[in-house]
């Protein structure tokens, strides 16, 4: 379990993007963040990735503070993350499969990079993934050809192919059509119950939070101001955050 608390992060001009912002991340639970342009969405994405450092405030794994854990222990727990860009930069003359083992060759020895010869557990590992995304079929296709929602399911194999605990979606809907939307928040939250990911994704449409997530979290001006859990945002609550 991850839990943040009194999460605040200042830039250098002075202004504050993440304001006391206190969560738990619970293992298997698939949660949304809604909130209008400029709210802090990505920023607290950005933190809960470790990608940037915030100014005060803790960031608890299973009970012990990340700050105050070795460096080892940090570079283990960044290893368990995930981040998922809105347009997922893949290698274009690769098939699906290729691309995702280039996601489970990360831990595979330097040797077996060099020579190109692949473990055959990695590629198991890379067809299970392709499988729970639904694209093991199409394993053998060359990237540039698939449709925006494909390659995003790609990219969410790769980023899950190490066993990723904690991943965090920017957006992953976005450019995508209703119906392949839908799709890819299915897949998200069946990944969350097969694999017991927690998934934390920004999304700008209510709607696809209220149909697929099981907490809904409500940024303003920085601040975590709602959490809604099993349940569909209120019309107030809507004005307030869209
Ligand atoms: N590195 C940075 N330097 C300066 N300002 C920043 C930085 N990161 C974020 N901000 C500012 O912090 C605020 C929150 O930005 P953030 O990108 O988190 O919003 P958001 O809710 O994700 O917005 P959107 O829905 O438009 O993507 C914005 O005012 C943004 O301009």
């Amino acid at each position: 379990m991850i839990v943040i608390s009194g999460l605040t992060r200042t830039i250098p001009d002075g202004k504050t993007i993440l304001k006391d912002v206190d969560a738990r991340l619970e293992p298997g639970k698939f949660i949304a963040v809604v909130g209008s342009s400029g709210s802090g969405k990505s920023a607290l994405l950005r933190a809960l990735a470790l990608k940037e450092v915030w100014t005060s405030g803790e960031y608890k794994i299973d009970g012990k503070d990340l700050m105050e854990s070795g460096f080892l222990a940090k570079m283990r727990f960044k290893r368990q993350i995930a981040y998922l860009e809105q347009k997922p930069i893949l290698y274009e003359k690769k098939t699906a499969l290729k691309n995702v083992l280039i996601g489970a060759s990360e831990q595979t020895p330097i040797w077996r990079r060099i020579t190109g010869m692949v473990r055959s557990d990695d590629y198991m590992g890379a067809m299970d993934m392709l499988e729970h995304v639904g694209l093991m079929e199409r394993s053998k296709q060359i990237v540039e050809r698939m449709s925006g929602g494909e390659r995003q399911r790609i990219a969410i194999a790769r980023a899950l192919v190490h066993g990723a605990r904690l991943v965090l979606a920017d957006e992953p809907v976005s450019g995508l059509d209703p119906h392949t939307s839908e799709e890819m928040m299915a897949t998200l939250k069946k990944l969350c119950r097969e694999k017991g990911t927690t998934i934390v994704a920004a999304l700008h449409r209510v709607e696809l939070a209220e149909k697929f997530a099981d907490e809904i979290w409500g940024m303003q001006d920085g601040r975590l101001v709602m959490t809604a859990r099993g349940r569909r945002l209120t019309a107030a609550e809507k004005m307030r955050l869209t």
